[in-house]
């Protein structure tokens, strides 16, 4: 299989928080599952892998380029969803796909709009009139209609109800299956991340503990039970060091 993202010794520091030494591989057909308490640096990383913020060191490859040189190159082909909505409000769908299409090289109107039909989505209401459901659907209509090679997903179906999530879940799992694309997911809900991921990579504190196949993972236990116990035997390694 083919690399889609390569991260070495990635590094990036606020006041009282840092990531270090960051190394992440992804791979054509990957759904990686990216897990950890609050505060951890999920989005702090995804953030760097989107270009949105620069690193004080390492090297990040998306699609064997470098944002250097190819920074349109590599946007085109990422679709993202993060928890928060960042569509405008006053605008409805049916314009969406105007805006999209002029912003994406590779927008695909057709796509945009069976997806809005099969999400059960109105062409016409302002989306500051939509549910929060309703808003996560759009974003995921938009991120997936520009046939990105690589997803990034922060929590991007948090505060659904337990089957929303799932159809969002599976219609990304079909998407992935049927374009050779990959995915990079965070979230909270584990059982999900098992649901939908192959691989899973488990923050802590600004650094990758593991990366790990589900398969592996599954074999020691429940995802729940190995974060925690990871936990709490740092925090007695703490005591006894102490
Ligand atoms: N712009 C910023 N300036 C200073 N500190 C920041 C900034 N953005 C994030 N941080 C800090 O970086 C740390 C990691 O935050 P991040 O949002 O990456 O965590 P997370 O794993 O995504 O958490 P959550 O699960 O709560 O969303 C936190 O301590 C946060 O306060």
């Amino acid at each position: 299989m083919e690399k889609v993202l390569t991260v070495n010794e990635l590094y990036k520091s606020y006041s009282d928080f840092s990531l270090n030494n960051i190394n992440l591989e992804l791979l054509q057909g990957d759904i990686m599952g990216l897990i950890g308490e609050n505060g951890a640096g999920k989005t702090t990383l995804m953030k760097l892998l989107l270009n949105l913020l620069s690193p004080e060191k390492g090297e990040l490859i998306v699609f064997n380029k470098s944002y250097a040189d190819n920074s349109s190159y590599i946007k085109n082909r990422i679709g993202v969803v993060f928890d928060e909505n960042y569509l405008h409000g006053l605008l409805t769908p049916k314009r969406f796909n105007l805006i999209m299409s002029n912003i994406y090289e590779r927008w695909d109107e057709k796509t945009y709009y069976h997806y809005l039909e099969n999400f059960n989505l109105p062409l016409h209401k302002k989306i500051n009139e939509f549910s929060k459901g309703m808003k996560v659907k759009l974003n995921f209509s938009v991120a997936l209609s520009h046939r990105p090679n690589l997803l990034i997903l922060d929590e991007a179906t948090s505060g659904l109800d337990p089957v929303m999530r799932i159809e969002i879940l599976d219609v990304l799992k079909e998407f992935v299956t049927e374009n050779n694309s990959c995915v990079l997911i965070s979230s909270h809900i584990l059982s999900d991340v098992e649901r939908i991921a192959n691989k899973i990579t488990f923050m802590h504190k600004g650094k990758i503990v593991f990366t790990e196949k589900v398969s592996n993972i599954t074999q020691q236990g429940n995802l729940e039970n190995i974060m925690r116990s990871y936990i709490k035997g740092e925090s007695s390694d703490a005591r006894s060091n102490y």
